[in-house]
């Protein structure tokens, strides 16, 4: 399955690309570009995270870079297998997990042909992977949003992918499957696995990714290390609204998390200060 760096180095940025695009630009209508001119690599062992307001283009980048719809100029080179998850996937059909997960081998099939010993083997390898095996006989539609998920990313393993493209794998999960999700993610990312994906929490991003797109327009495509694009004066540029960065003791350690300005807060004012604090 996904083992393609046993030795887990640590992830180098000058590692061959598993997908490339080079002056990438794409617009729906004649009068109007999503964005232009943007270069941009995913590579092995490392996450980029593509972040921008909504409607900007990111799930069209995703697209462009997943090999779905082709880009009006510009060229995207996969140089190894690719495989999306989509942002949310209502199932009308009442199939299994394990149905589910199987069809992660269907290109691998030729037409017709039933699934054979060794896509059963990869499927399972991908459902324990994921840590969903122990439900895999539910209906896929009856799951809960971060099981459903989980099914879609243990698809994409079975399907041997070497590079995970996922469209805001995390926006309908409560806070624990966000946690479980993204660790996923960065576990598999260790493993070797090169993952793309589009967030609206910019945290998440800098938690997770090394690299990073900022969608600022349509000629302001910005691309480059995470821990250099990520920081508060750019993050208040792409959204529009002034954002402070706070270090915080999180229970694994320090960590940089993202504070936008929401406004005034709704407080007691009879209550003192301390007390807020603590029970905010
Ligand atoms: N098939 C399409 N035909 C025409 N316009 C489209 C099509 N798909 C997307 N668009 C437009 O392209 C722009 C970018 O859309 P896209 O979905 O890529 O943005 P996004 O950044 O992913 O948005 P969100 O954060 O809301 O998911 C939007 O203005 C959208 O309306």
């Amino acid at each position: 399955m996904v083992d393609v760096n046993p030795g887990s180095l640590p992830p180098a940025a000058d590692r061959p690309p598993l997908v490339e695009a080079m002056g990438l630009g794409h617009r729906y209508t004649k009068d109007r570009w999503i964005f232009r001119g943007v270069d941009v690599a995913a590579r092995p062992g490392r996450v980029l995270g593509v972040l921008g307001p909504n409607g900007r283009g990111k799930s069209t980048l995703l697209r462009l870079l997943a090999g779905l719809a082709r880009p009006t100029e510009g060229t995207v080179t996969a140089h190894a297998p690719v495989a999306y998850v989509p942002q949310s996937h209502a199932s009308p059909f009442t199939y299994s997990l394990a149905d589910m997960v199987l069809m992660g081998r269907s290109r691998h099939l030729k037409a017709y042909a039933t699934p054979g010993r060794r896509d059963r083997e990869l499927a399972e390898a991908a459902l324990d992977r994921v840590g969903i095996a122990h439900m895999a006989h539910r209906s896929y539609a009856e799951l809960s949003g971060g099981e459903q998920q989980m099914t879609l990313i243990a698809r994409a393993l079975a399907a041997e992918c070497r590079l995970m493209v996922l469209d805001e794998p995390v926006s309908a999960l409560d806070l624990r499957n966000q946690a479980r999700v993204l660790t996923l993610l960065q576990e598999l990312a260790a493993d070797g696995l090169g993952i793309v994906l589009t967030t609206h929490h910019p945290d998440h991003a800098l938690h997770l990714a090394d690299d990073a797109v900022l969608v600022l327009g349509p000629d302001d495509v910005r691309t480059g290390p995470a821990a250099v694009l990520l920081d508060a004066a750019a993050l208040g540029e792409l959204y529009g609204l002034p954002v402070t960065t706070a270090e915080v003791a999180g229970p694994r350690g320090p960590r940089t998390t993202v504070v936008p300005d929401l406004g005034p807060a709704r407080r007691d004012l009879t209550r003192p200060a301390a007390s807020q604090e603590t029970t905010a």
